[in-house]
């Protein structure tokens, strides 16, 4: 069996895509590695509109329309927000502090960590910074599964508040996920055989993202993580009560996604794109940053069996992507980036 690391680790990023600014050295102006005059994105539109209400709906887990409403939601805009859905708000908090205390620590500790070019996890800049001619004002730490070598390299004497709380919530946000998926794949009326490929429990691939945006002298000219997409089957993304998410709608251009308290942001990913036969669609998303707060995100994404056959749906007539296995795509994803979806058309 192949793990989603492995997948990573045949698809080396250059190191110098991987160390973040020293933020530690910022001394009120950007430099000019991080100052993007006009962002790339579709149509070039990279104001935010300032929306009084953001379009993504906020569905209550425990209301009896929250099926249909997630139905619509993700036919719509392949995306929500989701309360009410049982994960202790004192767990998510923890996540939070435990993410700061580790974004806290000094640079070159922080370093000790550092993913190595062949490595899917550690401390380090988003794998997309290599798509970018400038840097992202972003540092992030990511975790498969056990943390507990890292953090003890951090915290030799203390790492097992990081690690407990980082696997408490990852378990919690794999039965939320899975409870989720359930329902939106009913929606779609899928296979048993087919539920169990997205949504099994033992063999699925998860990954958890901490993502940091340390307050910003310029933010207009900033970017915390640019334009992409998510590519595994679903993300649940906590931004806490900071705003910066943003995602492109047509017609609308770049919107924020509002904090909602308590709320994880829920996203169609590649894979459920494309399970879907594009019925849901795929969300444009980046995170701006901020003048005086330090943004903290964190972000868990769900993916089937790496090995196993990717293809929409055997409900849908007319497939519009072409069978591929699921660590071909995300190899595809990681050589092409945006534009991996529009090879596998057919
Ligand atoms: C399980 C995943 C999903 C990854 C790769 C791997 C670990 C880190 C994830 C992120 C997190 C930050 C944005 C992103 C675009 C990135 O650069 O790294 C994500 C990416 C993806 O969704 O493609
Ligand atoms: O920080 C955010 O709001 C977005 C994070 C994100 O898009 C990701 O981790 O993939
Ligand atoms: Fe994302």
């Amino acid at each position: 069996m192949t793990t989603l690391s492995e997948v990573y680790r045949d698809n080396p990023v250059s190191d110098h895509h991987i160390t973040p600014l020293d933020f530690d050295l910022i001394d009120g102006r950007v430099p000019e590695s991080h100052l993007w005059p006009q962002f790339v994105e579709p149509g070039n539109k990279t104001q935010t509109r300032n929306l009084q209400d953001s379009p993504i709906p906020v569905i209550d887990l425990t209301s009896p329309d929250a099926r249909n409403l997630i139905g619509q939601a993700c036919e719509t805009w392949g995306m929500f927000q989701v309360v009410n859905h049982g994960v202790p708000l004192e767990l998510v908090n923890k996540v939070e502090s435990e993410s700061r205390r580790l974004f806290a620590l000094p640079t070159h500790e922080k370093r000790t960590v550092l993913r190595s070019a062949d490595a899917a996890t550690g401390y380090g800049s988003a794998r997309i910074s290599s798509y970018f001619e400038k840097g992202m004002w972003h540092e992030g730490f990511t975790i498969m599964g056990s943390c507990v070598g890292d953090a003890k390299v951090l915290w030799p004497h203390d790492y097992q508040r990081f690690c407990d709380t980082m696997d408490a919530y990852q378990n919690h946000m794999k039965l939320l996920t899975h409870n989720l998926l359930l329902i939106i794949l009913e929606t779609l009326g899928v296979t048993q055989e087919e539920m169990n490929w997205a949504n099994s429990t033992h063999d699925s691939q998860g990954a958890l993202q901490l993502n940091s945006y340390p307050s910003c002298p310029n933010p207009s000219q900033a970017v915390g993580l640019a334009p992409h997409t998510d590519s595994l089957l679903l993300t649940l993304l906590n931004q806490n009560d900071i705003s910066g998410l943003e995602i492109f709608v047509d017609g609308l251009g770049w919107s924020q996604v509002q904090p909602v308290e308590g709320a994880f942001v829920v996203n169609v990913g590649d894979l459920l794109h494309i399970f879907s036969n594009a019925k849901f669609p795929v969300v444009s998303h980046r995170a701006m940053v901020n003048q005086s707060k330090h943004r903290i995100s964190v972000a868990y994404f769900h993916g089937p069996p790496v090995d196993s056959r990717l293809a929409p749906s055997s409900k849908f007539e007319k497939p519009c992507f072409k069978p591929l296995l699921v660590k071909e795509y995300v190899s595809l994803k990681t050589k092409h980036f945006s534009k991996a979806l529009s090879l596998i058309r057919t």
